[in-house]
């Protein structure tokens, strides 16, 4: 046991939840929860509804506020601290549904989310100078929108809107980027993509995705969680909690 938690205490994760519980009126929704997170890591949590997937990303970002147990990014103890200063210290997350401004150009929708231009005057003001042209336009291309810069977002596809709200998160840098269900409503060929983007985009951050399509979980993820009644289940490859008889029973033999 001493062995177990050196190791665990010697590697260089990005995220390390330990003892995370967070209860709504007696109710643990999250139960004394432990996960660690590698940097360049794929993480996806899988489970049935009502598991605490959400919950989980919303005790991260600090939308909810913890019970009991300790959230550590990168060595800072996120669960002091409010939802703002978690974004500013390198936490993106991404919801369900896209909030982009559907009235805004790509090109203006990514510009507004560089870091020097989050409130919507200044962003529209200030002058586009070379740096942020070339960031906007690298992200672009990385999220399949090169092309469709001057396209107003509401013409974009439910996919595209999609992949436009990740660069917008990404044009921010983040070190960790939290998404919740991220190919809902997609193409086969949009999830194909969108599989290839995170791939791409763990190169510099660590990715934690909550997510239902077993075929996508299975093409990016470096583990899998499966979290049950706000508890760990299984975890590890998803050859691994994919056999495993418990994980059958509660999710995947449905
Ligand atoms: N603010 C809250 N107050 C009370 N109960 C809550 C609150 N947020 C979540 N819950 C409960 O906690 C449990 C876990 O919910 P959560 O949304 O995290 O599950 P999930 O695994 O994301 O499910 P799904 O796959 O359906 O999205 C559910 O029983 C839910 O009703």
């Amino acid at each position: 046991m001493l062995e177990t938690n050196k190791s665990i205490a010697q590697k260089d994760f990005v995220l390390s939840i330990e003892g995370l519980t967070v209860s709504f009126d007696g109710f643990k929704a999250v139960n004394n929860l432990s996960l660690y997170v590698e940097e360049q890591e794929i993480r996806v949590i899988i489970g049935p509804n009502g598991a605490g997937k959400t919950t989980v990303l919303d005790l991260i970002c600090g939308r909810t506020k913890a019970t009991e147990g300790s959230i550590k990014f990168k060595g800072t103890e996120l669960t002091r601290l409010n939802e703002h200063q978690i974004v500013h210290a390198g936490v993106g997350r991404k919801f369900q549904n896209p909030s982009i401004y559907e009235d805004l150009s790509v090109f203006e929708n990514l510009e507004l989310s560089f870091p020097r231009g989050r409130n919507v005057w200044g962003a529209l003001t200030f002058r586009r100078d070379a740096e942020v042209v070339a960031k906007v336009k690298e992200i672009a291309d990385m999220i399949f929108l090169g092309d469709k810069l001057d396209m107003n977002a509401d013409l974009l596809s439910h996919g595209q809107k999609q992949w436009l709200e990740i660069g917008m998160l990404l044009i921010q840098d983040p070190e960790l980027l939290m998404l919740d269900e991220p190919v809902a409503g997609m193409s086969v060929s949009e999830r194909k993509q969108t599989a290839e983007l995170l791939q791409r985009i763990t190169k510099d951050r660590s990715v934690l995705v909550i997510e239902h399509d077993m075929q996508f979980v299975a093409d990016i993820a470096d583990r899998v969680t499966v979290l049950h009644q706000g508890q760990v289940l299984s975890e590890g490859s998803m050859e691994r909690v994919q056999s495993d008889p418990k994980v059958i029973e509660v999710y995947l033999g449905h």
